[in-house]
């Protein structure tokens, strides 16, 4: 009966979805269905004779050479797991049910194609890598450095770069470098690529010729737009090892992951700027209250075990209300501005100076040794604060009020020496 069947239908093997092959002793093929043209682009004729490991991929060839052996002493094998290289270049990814044909001392697999599984498997795992690095990393260099890293865990990169801009009008600046070179004139080799790629809207390959000069034609450069739907964030670019390529398979898994990238980017941009606003005074940039108060609470905790002092000045603006009467609230803006730049710089890089309120600052520092250190810091605010300050169409002289408290001297937390140097301004004024 069987017979009859294959007599009449003789070519049904060939009509299989999975590739049949039969091995010889010696590792070479001596069987293989049509169904391997269409999975690796080889006709079966073409592999007769030649050894099977010489397809699977060198990384995965130990691995198969154990397998092999398995079969060949006998054991029926279901479920293993390896990679091919396609004709073209692309890697097939297999799983195989093999036994050995003692027999004919031949070994008989059937591998189906699971490429596409593989893909789906490989892009849910990107996506989660991408979200987990968007929540855990602390910003957007962080994000960067984990969005390599993820990428070359899945495709050949030896240099990489990001850059990034604020939607379509802002300029590209390089956020991003790795191993990725400069031209002549300085900037990063690829600029004007960027600037193309981000005006498509589409990713682009460049080989041979179409490279930058510093690659000497030698291998690929996919350049990846990163927009979300909220407009461009930036531009990607992954550059191959010498002699390799990128398959159209890894260009459409990047393209995945570059919209990935983008919301992350955009994600961990919205989370900086929550913070910014969360912890920083939106008119100065300065830390504000609720920043001061963690730092002060922090600095007393280290205070207690170092058995140090700590230094807290109030710093009120004096007849500030005058300013804004005379030239405007945007003068008095802007004069805010510039007494925080000057307040600042009048302290160590260690040490905080917050906003309080209107014109009211505060700056904490740590390792005072007695009041003469805080003195010596006070002299420099005044000396820093006597050069007029240009407003828009005016010059103004200021000068502010201080009051000090030290820890342990007049109070243990925050509260009580915010109240005691509060108090100590407030007397400060009264003597002008
Ligand atoms: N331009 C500007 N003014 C502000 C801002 N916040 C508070 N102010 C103003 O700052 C002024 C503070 O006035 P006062 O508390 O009387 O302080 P002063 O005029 O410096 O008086 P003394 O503290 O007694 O020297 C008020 O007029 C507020 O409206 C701000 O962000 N920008």
């Amino acid at each position: 009966m069987n017979t009859n069947i294959e007599q009449r239908i003789p070519n049904f093997i060939d009509l299989l979805l999975d590739m049949v092959f039969l091995v010889d002793e010696t590792g070479r093929i001596v069987f293989a269905n049509a169904a391997c043209e269409r999975i690796l682009g080889y006709p079966p004729s073409s592999l007769i004779g030649h050894p099977m490991i010489e397809l699977v991929l060198p990384e995965d060839r130990e691995r198969t050479r154990a397998e092999a052996a398995k079969v060949m002493g006998g054991e029926g094998r279901i479920g293993f797991e390896n990679r091919y290289r396609h004709k073209d270049g692309h890697v097939v990814h297999l799983t195989w049910s093999a036994r050995w044909v003692d027999g004919d001392r031949l070994r008989l697999g059937v591998a189906r194609d699971i490429t596409r599984q593989k893909r789906v498997e490989t892009m849910q795992a990107a996506v989660y890598a991408v979200s987990e690095a968007t929540q855990n990393a602390a910003d957007a260099d962080a994000l960067f450095a984990e969005l390599h890293h993820i990428v070359a865990s899945l495709i050949p990169v030896t240099a990489v770069a990001v850059a990034t801009c604020h939607g379509t009008s802002d300029e590209l600046s390089f956020s991003y470098r790795h191993l990725w070179p400069d031209d002549e004139a300085g900037t990063p080799v690829g600029s004007s690529l960027c600037t193309d790629v981000l005006a498509g809207g589409k990713a682009r390959m460049l080989e041979g010729k179409a490279l930058p000069a510093c690659w000497k034609d030698d291998g690929y450069l996919l350049i990846l737009p990163l927009t979300t739907r909220n407009g461009p964030v930036g531009v990607a670019m992954l550059k191959t090892p010498p002699g390799e390529t990128y398959s159209g398979i890894d260009r459409e898994l990047m393209e995945f992951i570059a919209a990935q990238a983008a919301i992350a980017i955009e994600r961990t941009r919205l989370k900086a700027e929550l913070l910014q606003a969360a912890l920083y005074d939106e008119l100065t940039r300065l830390p504000n209250r609720r920043l001061l108060y963690d730092r002060t609470r922090q600095a007393l905790a280290r205070c207690q075990r170092k058995q140090s002092r700590l230094g807290l000045l109030y710093v009120d603006v004096d007849d500030f209300k005058q300013i804004n009467d005379s030239f405007g609230h945007a003068s008095g803006d802007l004069l805010l501005r510039e007494f925080a730049t000057r307040l600042a710089g009048t302290v160590r890089a260690s040490d905080t100076v917050a906003r309080l309120a209107g014109d009211e600052f505060v700056v904490l520092m740590e390792d005072v040794s007695d009041e003469t250190d805080v003195l010596a810091v006070i002299a420099k605010i005044r000396e820093a604060l006597a050069p007029a300050i240009t407003l828009e169409n005016a010059e103004a002289r200021i000068t502010a009020s201080v009051g000090i408290a030290l820890y342990p001297d007049h109070g243990n937390d925050i509260e009580q020496l915010l109240r005691h140097a509060d108090q100590a301004m407030y007397r400060a004024k009264q003597d002008l």
